[in-house]
């Protein structure tokens, strides 16, 4: 069955909330048939607006792996960070089933369990699907999907399908084996390594067959790519129309991670990593072929929690042994739950459908769009403080609508780094104010008065008016705001607002 392919140009409906490129808008999530809708609706991955709603969990029961990626060092770890690859301990079957009942009975909003490493899934085909096993019939309720660099996807399509594994994620950097080349130095493939363009080929093949085969079987796939400068930027457009073709749902393209200390080879031959400019251009351009994902925060392999927070210091092995679990009880708490968060957010996304269908239609001058950065803590509202916020989301307003198009991680939340300085000298705030550097608006619940001017002094007009109001409500407000105002202008009244917020 060939799953239908959004194009948000397509779908998207007039002064509304288009969020082009990201098949999770109201418009593009109307338009999935209701089976598809039902399997994305509470999906943190698949899903944008779900992930403002929705936890999921990575076991890490995959330690080994039957390719080597030049950017992957799964030997470095460090438990304040956050990347693919890294975990802090490796579980048997049983310790994965035992933590994932204790996790969803602890966080009833966690919906799906992932399998993502440290290693490759379905290079450790036993652990992982004697985990999938255990799972469907101890804990039913829970959304169950792996992710694979798809070398040995064609051999365990069949067995995905019977496990009611009905999402998955195949990392595509390449379709040509030329450059592919230069991204996989070695496969291990029919118990022998192969180096070079011919491993490059053999890998490609089976991601494709592998791609083909779970489509045919109704699974639905997200497809990620490592966007590597120089290397494979812009043949992942072409990769992007490739699997859109064969009916991949959803097409992930991150930025490489690529530092000298993590001691990959990228990392150590000063490969450069992406700026955000040149990500989200690149995924504009792909998204004119496919839907894209630009919520994905590269977690580690044993996350736990909200996309962007990590509470997996809550349930190391040692906590869950003491923790009583009744998982029949906590799946009724469960259902309640996330029915309420489904209907919080049904009801959100009509809000906003309703709006633009009230709206008088009214010419406007053509106006530019605007870029605003957003502090969230979750639940799709403005609810964070500037100086506590780890990540800030960034919204375009236009007079299309308003679309979800990144998100900035910051190094160290401003309150707990101030002005200190890091080895380059730059301040947090200093760091924080570059990485915002393009949008002009930041809405979050309350700021404190340093960082207010120097935001304000970077062109960012700082914006505390809208806390705990939906997101995407506030980002249209403030931009029909900036409208009537005539956009050329600086924005007027700061002091005003100013009053109205409380120092950090
Ligand atoms: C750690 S892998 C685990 C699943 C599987 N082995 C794979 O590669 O798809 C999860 C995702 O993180 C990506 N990843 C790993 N290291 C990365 C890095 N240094 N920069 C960006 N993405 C990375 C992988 O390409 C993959 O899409
Ligand atoms: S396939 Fe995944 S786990 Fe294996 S080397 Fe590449 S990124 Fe690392």
């Amino acid at each position: 069955m060939k799953l239908p392919v959004l194009n948000d140009e397509k779908t998207e409906s007039a002064g509304g909330c288009s969020s082009s490129g990201c098949g999770s808008s109201a418009s593009a999530m109307d338009h999935l048939p209701d089976t598809i809708r039902d399997k994305v609706a509470n999906h943190p991955c698949f899903s944008e607006q779900a992930h403002h709603y929705f936890a999921r969990m990575h076991v890490a029961v995959a330690p080994a792996c039957n390719i080597q990626c030049n950017y992957c060092n799964r030997k470095y770890d460090c438990s304040n960070e956050s990347r693919p690859g890294v975990v802090s301990e490796v579980l048997s079957p049983a310790q994965a089933v035992k933590k994932v009942k204790a996790v969803a009975a602890a966080i009833p909003q966690m919906s799906v369990l992932g399998i993502a490493g440290p290693g490759d899934p379905l290079a450790n085909p036993q652990r992982t699907f004697e985990t999938f096993r255990r799972l469907s019939e101890e804990a039913p309720d829970i959304k169950l999907c792996v992710s694979t660099n798809g070398l040995n996807l064609p051999a365990c399509a069949e067995e995905i399908s019977k496990h009611n594994i009905d999402h998955v994620t195949i990392t595509i950097n390449c379709v040509d084996p030329e450059i592919g080349a230069r991204i996989y130095p070695w496969i291990f493939w029919e118990n022998r390594r192969i180096r070079g363009v011919e491993a490059a080929r053999i890998l490609i093949e089976q991601q494709q067959k592998g791609l083909e085969m779970l489509i045919e079987r109704g699974v639905l796939v997200k497809v990620n790519s490592v966007m590597i400068p120089g290397i494979n930027d812009e043949h992942l457009k072409e990769v992007s129309r490739i699997v859109k073709e064969k009916g991949a749902f959803l097409h992930n393209v991150m930025p490489i991670i690529a530092e000298a200390e993590h001691g990959t080879y990228f990392g150590l031959t000063g490969q450069r990593e992406p700026t955000a400019a040149e990500l989200e251009a690149l995924q504009d351009a792909c998204a004119g072929d496919m839907n894209m994902m630009r919520h994905c925060r590269q977690c580690r392999a044993d996350a736990v929690g909200l996309l962007g927070e990590d509470r997996g210091e809550e349930f190391t092995l040692d906590k869950i042994d003491a923790m009583e679990v009744d998982y029949e009880a906590a799946m009724v708490q469960r259902a309640e739950v996330q029915q309420q968060l489904l209907a919080q957010l049904n009801s959100q996304r009509n809000k906003l459908q309703n709006q633009v269908q009230e709206q008088p239609i009214r010419i406007l001058p053509p106006s530019r769009p605007v870029k605003m950065a957003v502090a969230t803590k979750g639940g799709g509202i403005i609810n964070q403080h500037f100086g506590h916020a780890t990540e800030f989301l960034v919204y375009e307003a236009s007079q299309k609508g308003v679309r979800f198009i990144g998100h900035r991680q910051v190094d160290k939340p401003y309150c707990e780094g101030g002005s200190s300085c890091g080895d380059d000298g730059e301040t947090v705030l200093q760091s924080i104010v570059r990485q915002l550097e393009d949008c002009e608006v930041l809405l979050c619940s309350k700021v404190g008065y340093e960082p207010w001017s120097a935001l304000e002094e970077a062109g960012i007009q700082p914006d505390g008016e809208h806390a705990m109001e939906p997101i995407e409500e506030a980002v249209q407000a403030v931009y029909q705001q900036m409208l009537a105002r005539g956009l050329a202008e600086k924005p007027a009244d700061q002091q005003q607002s100013l009053s109205q917020l409380q120092t950090a």
